[in-house]
């Protein structure tokens, strides 16, 4: 569709929304019980108010960076969602194209429906993460993150918010599943449960997943790859200081786009807890209800590295393919630089804890 009308990411959120199919829009929209932390993710945002510094010379901006070492073009990249084939169908591989043009990283999730293989092989350039749900299954754990490394991933994601499924009440009333004509596409080739079941693979992928796992899990995972290894989900300072002590390189605020419990607090509200906990030893990013340039100016203000976005470039995809998830990253760059000019900004790297405030009540 002609996408020229849509200039910000809520204007292809709600594009989307109208277009996908009552199952996909539920299951990609949705939050955890009654979504209260899905609405503060957005909402918090906007009770941090900027204070810009005026008269600097922003003829020249800075937006690139690095994340473990690796460039990218600006602190935008692609949180990891699964199913992606359910908004367009070259799924992940248009996400991926889309980042691979533009230069930012994408993290590729376990319930993938395009393969690490077809994403290595297609788009070599692309800084490519995967992001791992540990198995019960050790062995098929051990065999995803070989997967992940021969496909030249630069680090392993792992997801530690997620001992159970949160309670996504439209998925129960719709009965999500994933449809025939569909996998997941990393555990095709594997010996697992999913090889004997034709038609709920969804809920049999869930069952799969280890609810025991403990921070000496990690510390397991570190020692079967040489792959840093990043802790998704962190909400507190005290857990970015249990990852580290257990071998993690970076930690990742999450709550898992408010689909886990419900009721935690908003992700820009714990960052500056989690970075002083980190204390400039590690890499700490974010993701969660990021829409807008100054909401990435916002986390970085804060101590974020680089902020992740899940539903926007979901959104795009179910719009207009690798050309909607593109745009979508572009507005969000493009929205970066014009608030960091706007605010004396120049540097990505650089950004003041003074540029932000909580908005004073009068
Ligand atoms: C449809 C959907 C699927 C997701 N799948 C995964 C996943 O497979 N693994 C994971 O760690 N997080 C997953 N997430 C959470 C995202 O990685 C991310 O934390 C969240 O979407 C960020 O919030 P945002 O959507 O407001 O940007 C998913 C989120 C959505 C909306
Ligand atoms: C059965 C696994 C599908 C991918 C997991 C998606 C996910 O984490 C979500 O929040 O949805």
């Amino acid at each position: 569709m002609a996408t020229n009308s849509l200039v910000c990411v809520n204007d292809y959120e709600e594009q989307a929304l109208s277009l996908l199919d009552k199952r996909v829009r539920d299951y990609y929209s949705c939050g955890a019980d009654d979504g209260q932390t899905l609405s503060d993710n957005v909402a918090d945002f906007r009770r941090l108010r900027l204070r810009p510094r005026m008269m600097v010379d922003v003829s020249n901006i800075n937006m690139k960076t690095t994340l473990l070492g690796q460039e990218v073009a600006f602190p935008v990249c692609v949180a990891p969602t699964g199913i992606q084939k359910l908004a367009h169908p070259d799924g992940e591989l248009a996400t991926a194209r889309a980042s691979a043009s533009l230069g930012t990283c994408m993290c590729l999730s376990t319930g993938s429906t395009v393969s690490l293989g077809e994403l290595a092989e297609n788009l070599p350039e692309l800084l490519l993460w995967f992001q791992l749900y540990v198995c019960k299954d050790r062995d098929l754990t051990r065999q995803l993150v070989k997967q992940a490394e021969r496909a030249g991933c630069k680090a392993l994601v792992v997801t530690v918010d997620r001992p159970e499924q949160g309670t996504r009440r439209t998925s129960i009333t719709n009965k999500f599943s994933l449809p025939l004509h569909l996998s997941f596409k990393n555990l095709d080739s594997l010996k697992s449960p999913l090889q004997s079941s034709q038609n709920n693979k969804y809920a049999v992928l869930h069952t799969m997943f280890d609810n025991t796992l403990t921070w000496e899990d990690i510390q397991w995972l570190t020692t079967i790859t040489n792959l840093p290894v990043i802790a998704k989900g962190v909400l507190t300072g005290v857990d970015a200081v249990k990852a580290l002590e257990s071998g993690c390189k970076a930690i990742y605020v999450s709550n898992h786009g408010g689909r886990q419990l419900d009721g935690v607090c908003s992700t820009i509200s714990v960052l500056s807890e989690v970075v002083k906990a980190v204390n400039g030893r590690a890499e700490v990013y974010l993701d969660g209800g990021v829409r807008t340039g100054t909401d990435v100016l916002k986390a970085l203000a804060l101590g974020a590295r680089a902020v992740f976005v899940g539903r926007p470039p979901l959104y795009g995809l179910a719009v207009a393919g690798e050309e909607g998830a593109r745009n979508v990253l572009t507005i969000l760059r493009n929205e970066l630089k014009l608030a960091m000019q706007l605010s004396g900004v120049t540097d990505v790297q650089s950004v003041s804890r003074d540029l932000v405030t909580y908005r004073a009540s009068l």
